[in-house]
């Protein structure tokens, strides 16, 4: 690990961990930092794990029986496996938008305020808390005169913003993006990077991609990962023109992949 990186705060660090889908082991021994108010992007081939390395940090997998965990992953210092951890609270803290947009079959406005009617809140402090939410996600102004309509009236890269609308409405302190453009055209690609950027400013965001020139525009640091292990993780910028490793140096040259 470059020195000048342990000077960052990490939001997140992930320790010696391992993931098994019932007996098929699918992560290795992970240890990986993610740096408080930084974008961190994890690539690597077709089934290498980065999905199920993403799904960890907010102990998506525990809704499926016979998964199981090994190692730890700790948010501002304290472990999200402890007893005491409750997983609504979990998850409104690292929030994740998926690949596809999934919108909630309800309104545009209900979207927004689904998680926020959990914690209690309602009234005006609701319609605002909806409408700063709308902003932030680069929206307000296509849906401001049409927040009753279904969600699934909007198109697919306007779905998309809704979901980080959703996400970020409850102010997560993480925000997990799962391939959050390789369902758009390269337009509302473009909104959405300019999006998780400036989201940066407040949210500490991992996101998972394919796409390696997405991964060099917007993130600080990358982990390449290559059958269920972490092979190396640096600044975007140095793993991209000088990695450590040839492995890591042969796919992002396109030598396989
Ligand atoms: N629900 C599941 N049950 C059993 N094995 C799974 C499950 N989901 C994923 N796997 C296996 O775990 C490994 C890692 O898969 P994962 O989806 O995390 O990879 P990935 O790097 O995200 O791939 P892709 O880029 O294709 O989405 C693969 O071998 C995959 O077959």
């Amino acid at each position: 690990m470059p020195e000048v990186m342990t000077l960052l705060k990490e939001r997140m660090k992930v320790v010696n961990l391992s993931f098994y889908y019932g007996k098929n082991q699918a992560l290795k021994n992970i240890n990986i930092p993610i740096y408080d108010k930084k974008i961190t992007a994890l690539i690597g081939p077709s089934g290498c794990g980065k999905t199920t390395l993403l799904r960890c940090f907010n102990r998506m997998h525990d809704l499926y029986p016979g998964n199981r965990y090994e190692g730890d992953i700790l948010l501002d210092n304290k472990s999200i496996f402890d007893r005491d951890v409750d997983l609504i609270d979990l998850r409104s803290r690292v929030g994740m938008v998926f690949q596809k947009p999934t919108p909630f079959p309800m309104s545009i406005f209900d979207n927004v305020a689904f998680g926020l009617r959990l914690k209690g809140i309602k009234g005006s402090e609701l319609k605002d808390r909806v409408e700063q939410a709308l902003k932030d996600s680069a929206l307000w102004d296509e849906v401001k005169d049409r927040l009753k309509e279904s969600a699934f009236s909007l198109s697919g890269g306007q779905q998309q913003r809704l979901c980080i609308a959703r996400a970020i409405a409850v102010e997560p302190e993480v925000l997990l993006f799962d391939e959050p453009t390789s369902a758009l055209d390269p337009i509302s690609t473009a909104k959405i990077e300019e999006l998780i950027v400036e989201l940066k400013k407040r949210i500490t965001i991992v996101i998972v991609t394919h796409n390696m020139q997405q991964a060099a525009r917007i993130s600080d640091y990358t982990g390449f990962m290559y059958l269920g292990e972490l092979i190396e993780f640096n600044y975007t910028e140095k793993i991209f023109t000088k990695p450590d490793k040839k492995l890591t140096e042969d796919y992002i040259t396109g030598r396989f992949g």
